[in-house]
């Protein structure tokens, strides 16, 4: 890839496919870039120094943390400096809710700073800061003005500010997720994964990432020996792209070191690997075991929390990623936009389990899906993976 200035100044050209969006996904790879940094430090506050805040629980009962809101705050404030709040709508998890309630002033600062102390940093990714530090009640702006429900027509952002929040409080896998959608399709996908090691063999939850986690250094401006990358891909363009994720490093001009991924080639399922979710909760660990043996996938099955799975088929790591939510779960946009986009244009293929592609027209949800979703590096896999649900669906429980 090129290397373009680090202005923000290119014009669209709706003629020309590689000018497409450019300036959108410029903007969206560094956000990612400064969400990845504010992530990391929260997560070594949070494990290692047991100062990154409390984790509260939702109404689901799921964990959020200072930097879901922070990272909300954040991708929200820079997409709308770039752009024009009025040209900004955002899909995106988190609300306001828990952070006004009268007991969470602590928190609520905790995000503010959080917040102003990762802006302040943005230069290194050629990002303005806030001429000020914001108060406040910008930061609550900033994540309140997520509250776009998608749909059918028009141009929405879709943000998961940290996917796999289990795996962040717990050391391990999380992911920050950023797509574009224009008229029920993504057209960019961005994937900030900052613990990925650069050794594929440490992914695998069952290997106590934690425990070798401080251990990693962070990645090096062109060195991809430590842990850390942000991937991304644009529509159509049959490119998908892996950048190392950088800690400061005032030497970053767009596109950096940013160097082309392909899916792997394996379709032999003898040699392929399987991915899927950590928790049984929201992947039926058994019906993958009768459809792997079914198959003839003989490795184990790489469990790793998060979009992390999709960044593990994008670069060819791992071939096969399968998720069968309980009967009655809605899987929700920001859960996916981004990974698929990055396995497609990576040369992979993404369905439901009926064939057919996810639907990210239809508002929050998923809605229309079949049974789950399956994600191969290559057709003849997914194939293979599709005849198996369909002669043992009748018989799961799920
Ligand atoms: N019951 C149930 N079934 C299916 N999926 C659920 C369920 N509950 C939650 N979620 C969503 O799953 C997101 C994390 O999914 P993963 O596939 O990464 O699972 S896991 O964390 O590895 O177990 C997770 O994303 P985050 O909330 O961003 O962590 C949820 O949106
Ligand atoms: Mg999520």
């Amino acid at each position: 890839m090129e290397k373009k200035s680090s202005n923000w100044v290119a014009i669209e050209s709706e003629s020309d496919p590689d000018e497409r969006y450019a300036k959108e996904l410029e903007v969206a790879v560094k956000a990612v870039h400064v969400a990845c940094l504010l992530c990391q430090k929260v997560q070594e506050d949070l494990i290692f120094n047991g100062d990154g805040g409390d984790v509260q629980a939702k109404d689901d009962n799921s964990p959020v943390t200072v930097a879901d809101w922070s990272v909300q705050a954040t991708v929200s404030w820079i997409l709308s400096q770039a752009f024009g709040a009025q040209n900004v709508s955002i899909v995106a998890e988190e609300d306001i809710e828990a952070l006004s309630k009268s007991n969470a002033t602590t928190l609520l600062s905790s995000v503010v700073k959080t917040v102003n102390d990762s802006l302040s940093t943005a230069s290194t990714f050629g990002i303005q800061p806030p001429p000020t530090p914001l108060e406040t009640a910008q930061v609550l702006e900033a994540i309140s003005r997520c509250n776009s429900t998608g749909g059918p027509t028009g141009r929405f952002w879709v943000l998961d500010p940290v996917d796999g929040t289990l795996g962040f409080v717990r050391g391990d896998q999380y992911a920050i997720a950023l797509a574009l959608v224009e008229n029920g399709e993504v057209v960019l996908g961005v994937l900030g994964c900052p613990n990925y090691p650069m050794n594929k063999e440490w992914l695998n939850y069952q290997n106590g990432y934690r425990r070798i986690l401080s251990r990693l250094s962070k990645s090096s401006s062109e060195g991809w020996d430590g842990k850390g990358c942000v991937l991304y891909a644009k529509r159509g363009s049959k490119k998908a792209w892996m950048q190392p994720l950088v800690n400061g490093d005032e030497g970053w001009v767009w596109p950096n070191s940013a160097r082309p991924i392909k899916v792997s080639a394996i379709d032999n399922p003898v040699l392929a690997t399987f991915c899927e979710p950590v928790e049984k909760a929201n992947s039926s660990h058994s019906f993958t075991q009768g459809l792997a043996h079914s198959v003839g996938l003989r490795n184990q099955p790489l469990r790793v929390y998060s979009m992390v799975k999709y960044a593990a088929i994008a670069r060819g790591d791992a071939e096969i990623f399968m998720k069968f939510a309980r009967a009655g779960y809605k899987e929700k946009i920001w859960d996916h936009a981004a990974g698929v986009v990055i396995i497609q244009e990576a040369g992979g293929v993404v369905t439901d389990a009926g064939g057919r592609p996810l639907d990210f027209s239809k508002g929050v949800y998923l809605q229309g899906l079949d049974r789950g979703i399956i994600a191969c590096a290559g057709s003849s896999l997914h194939e293979k993976i599709m005849r198996a649900v369909d002669a043992s669906w009748n018989s799961s429980s799920l």
